[in-house]
């Protein structure tokens, strides 16, 4: 039995090392059974660390977990699910070829495929699909869902363990607008229910808007607690990061000069046959920044691949892409030779395409630039000049721990982001394209990569940005185009646009022919 109106989690002196880095410092941390609870900190912090303990992922070097008022050693994530706790990691856990039953029963019961439990397990999970307003397919691949279903798959898992605590790391990073509104509405009715909601986010809006209270952790230590009511977004800011934060881009207007990026009737068929990339046709100038906004999935990727130097294996292409005049070959071509040619690249997804992770922190700054006269000595790799640039990258982006050596899977994400944004920017590139640059990434870091970005454009370059952050498209952007469905629904100046307007083109709807859909 809980003991009544003890709190659903309360951790007490919490201390976690790895080597040298002091990740959690004797935290302590309440959490009210029947309240959402959100966690920020800057990137580094220790948030994913403290959360990995509470689901037995890591052991606590010292520090005592209660879960409803009662000692609990969760020594691996059993035990975690045995205590009622339940976690939505930012990357599924999902197996991608087996249906949603058989991923939500997979480890909960023995003999987890046998058919009697199958069909048992199927009424269940129709009863906390439709209790909780989850709904999914019970037969459908994983594979086949969108990444919003795929993490209702995850919750409809961990709820049908029984859990009382959720813990969501990140939830909303790969979902659209529509997709979080809708978990923040199944999250109200978790808690409505009782349930205990533990929400990592580096959103502050998410934070105003779904949590009872708020714990902010800095540098290892848990900073403050307040409750949400009595807070805002400006006094958030500055408890994580210690300053002040604008949480607004300032820029002056652009003054775009000639063409960067012409393309014309750019198209793009995938491997299986599926038409990508419908007609493109854009102009990027020097000293504007172009945002696409769009839900993920309408092309924007191949587009920025393609532009990157690295189209999809088996991708069938055609149209004509020039940079400052000059035609550039589509496919055939490979990241170095369009970083060569003035193109730098931040990719859409950092931990694949953007670093490699076994390598170190050194190694990852000239990664695409091994070529450049200054990393290159007598017909070598010049590994000293590339360590002395790499540590100055480190600090003049903050980027921490500042280590050189380390390797890029050890650093948190937003820091991982951090690296490839310095290789990228200080390279001075002709076009830049930025695919999500703030992806996972603290506020103040944030702040940090917009304004070397809308510094790069004062400077004359010119700059694609692809986000799904709606307010990351309209804070940055000089011009906004809308992609489709592998199209170019259509363009708008950002003092211009309404987000009901956007919304309509990003879902293919055009407000002009349709005015009616707008409010
Ligand atoms: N397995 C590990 N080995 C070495 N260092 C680690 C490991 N896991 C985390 N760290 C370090 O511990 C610190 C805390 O990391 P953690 O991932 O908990 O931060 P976070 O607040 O979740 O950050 P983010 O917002 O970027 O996800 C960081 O300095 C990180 O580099």
């Amino acid at each position: 039995m809980a003991s009544a109106g003890a709190p659903a989690i309360e951790l007490r002196g919490i201390c976690k090392a790895f080597g040298p880095v002091q990740a959690n410092k004797d935290i302590d941390l309440v959490v009210p059974r029947g309240t959402i609870h959100g966690i920020i900190g800057e990137n580094g912090a220790g948030k994913s660390t403290l959360m990995s303990i509470l689901y037995g992922f890591y052991r606590p070097d010292a520090g005592e977990i209660l879960i409803d008022g009662r000692p609990t050693q969760i020594a691996d994530s059993q035990a975690a699910i045995r205590a009622g706790i339940g976690m939505v990691f930012q990357h599924f856990k999902l197996v991608r070829n087996f249906t949603v039953l058989e991923n939500v029963i997979l480890g909960a019961e023995d003999g987890a495929l046998l058919r009697p439990s199958l069909s048992r397990a199927r009424g269940e999970l129709k009863r906390l699909a439709a209790e909780y307003g989850l709904q999914v397919d019970p037969d459908a691949l994983v594979e086949d869902l969108s990444v919003g279903h795929q993490q209702r798959v995850e919750i409809l898992k961990a709820l049908y363990r029984r859990a009382e605590i959720l813990i969501l790391d990140e939830p909303t990073g790969v979902l659209t607008p529509a997709e979080a509104d809708h978990l923040f509405r199944i999250l109200r009715g978790l808690r409505d229910e009782g349930k205990t909601i533990v929400l990592i986010t580096h959103k502050l809006r998410e934070i105003m808007a779904a949590t009872d209270n708020v714990s902010v952790m800095r540098r290892g230590e848990m900073v403050g607690s307040v409750r949400t009511a009595e807070t805002g977004p400006a006094e958030l800011a500055e408890l994580m990061v210690g300053r002040k934060v604008l949480l607004r881009v300032e820029k002056p207007p652009a003054a775009p000069g000639a063409p960067v990026l012409e393309l014309r009737g750019l198209r793009m068929v995938d491997a299986q046959g599926v038409e990508r990339l419908r007609g493109i046709d854009l102009d990027i100038r020097a000293g504007e920044i172009l945002g696409i906004a769009g839900v993920a999935g309408n092309g924007q990727t191949q587009l920025l691949e393609i532009l990157g130097g690295f189209p999809e294996a088996g991708a069938t292409l055609s149209g004509e892409i020039r940079l400052k005049g000059a035609p550039l070959a589509l496919a055939g071509s490979n990241g170095r030779a369009r970083r060569a040619a003035g193109i730098g690249h931040v990719p859409e997804d950092r931990q694949t395409e953007g670093l490699i992770m076994d390598f170190s922190a050194w190694e990852n700054t000239a990664f695409g630039y091994q070529d450049a006269p200054e990393y290159n000595r007598g017909g070598l790799m010049d590994h000293a000049a590339i360590r002395a640039d790499a540590a100055d990258k480190i600090a003049r982006f903050d980027i921490r721990p500042p280590d050189p050596e380390l390797a890029a899977k050890n650093f948190s994400g937003g820091n991982q982001q951090k690296i490839v944004v310095a290789r990228e920017v200080e390279r001075d590139p002709d076009l830049l394209l930025v695919g999500q640059p703030t992806r996972g990434v603290d506020i103040g870091a944030i702040e940090f990569i917009h304004k070397r970005i809308v510094a790069l454009r004062d400077a004359g370059k010119a700059v694609l940005l692809v986000s799904v952050e709606l307010d990351e498209i309209l804070a940055l952007s000089d011009r906004i185009a809308v992609m489709f469905d592998g199209r170019i629904m259509g363009e708008r100046l950002p003092d211009q646009a309404t987000t009901g307007e956007l919304g309509c083109l990003m879902a293919g709807v055009d407000p002009a022919t349709r005015p009616e859909v707008v409010s």
